[in-house]
């Protein structure tokens, strides 16, 4: 049987001021915490060092969206690692496929954010998963595979048992369609045996995979039953505190 501890995490995205970040927290706080599951909220930046400060003394965390590979620099606009650190997140966000597409960033990036990310401590959500295209070419494991090959590289075992994985079709991504559970297993179970190519057994049965793409509390039980699905990365249901506590709770 698997020890590992289910996590829910929100992703924000680019939604939530600081006050309306407080708000949230102040109304899911005692609810959206339940023995055995990990709750988290990833955020804009704007909101970190006032969230961390909100869920100090309950068991929720914090995580950032996105994270620079270099630690200072001239990169406009950037954050890197050591900053978030400072403010005392726990996770961060890699290469969700909103910044693959928008933001240019190649798997070769992706991996740089991973061991910038593990060099100050803070713990990746790594995000792969095929466009509609890609699946109605039957290259949803092979895409997965490059992907999740691509994140871990050069990564110790023991970086990897810590590592979060988010499978999201990009398909089922705030489009109300979802992959189905046998599905998301499907695709979920592939991707473990690839850490376990290459690592080994132990640290890819200690590593948490997640689904993500339309999640709501209504479906969030069915992923959870499924033998490899250890959570879900969840954007728009996240908003919303009475559906993320729902959310949490279905994880159980
Ligand atoms: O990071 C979260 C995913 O992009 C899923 O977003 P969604 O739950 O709104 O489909």
């Amino acid at each position: 049987m698997s020890t590992r501890k289910p996590i829910i995490a929100g992703n924000w995205k680019m939604f939530k001021t600081i006050s309306e970040a407080k708000q949230f927290v102040e109304a899911v706080k005692g609810e959206a915490e339940v023995d055995g599951v990990e709750s988290v909220i990833c955020a804009p930046y704007t909101t970190l060092p006032a969230l961390v400060e909100a869920v100090q003394g309950t068991s929720i965390a914090i995580g950032a969206q996105n994270v620079h590979f270099e630690d200072n620099g001239a990169y406009t606009g950037e954050i890197s690692g050591l900053m978030l650190k400072e403010i005392g997140v726990k996770y961060v966000i890699i290469g969700h496929s909103e910044r693959r597409a928008y933001f240019a960033e190649t798997d070769e990036i992706v991996n740089k954010k991973m061991h910038a990310a593990f060099k100050h401590n803070l713990l990746p959500i790594v995000c792969v998963g095929e466009k509609l295209e890609e699946r109605d070419a039957g290259q949803t494991k092979d895409v997965c595979k490059t992907q999740t090959v691509g994140a871990l590289a050069g990564l110790t075992a023991a970086q990897v048992a810590e590592t979060v994985i988010a499978y999201e079709p990009i398909w089922a991504i705030g489009t109300g369609k979802s992959s189905t559970a046998a599905d998301a297993q499907d695709v979920i179970g592939y991707i473990r045996s690839i850490v376990a190519e290459l690592y080994d057994q132990t640290t890819a049965d200690a590593v948490r995979i997640q689904y993500g793409g339309s999640v709501k509390p209504e479906t969030v039980v069915e992923y959870m039953g499924q033998t490899d699905i250890d959570g879900a990365l969840v954007g728009g249901a996240s908003l919303e505190p009475a559906s993320y506590i729902a959310l949490v709770r279905g994880a159980k």
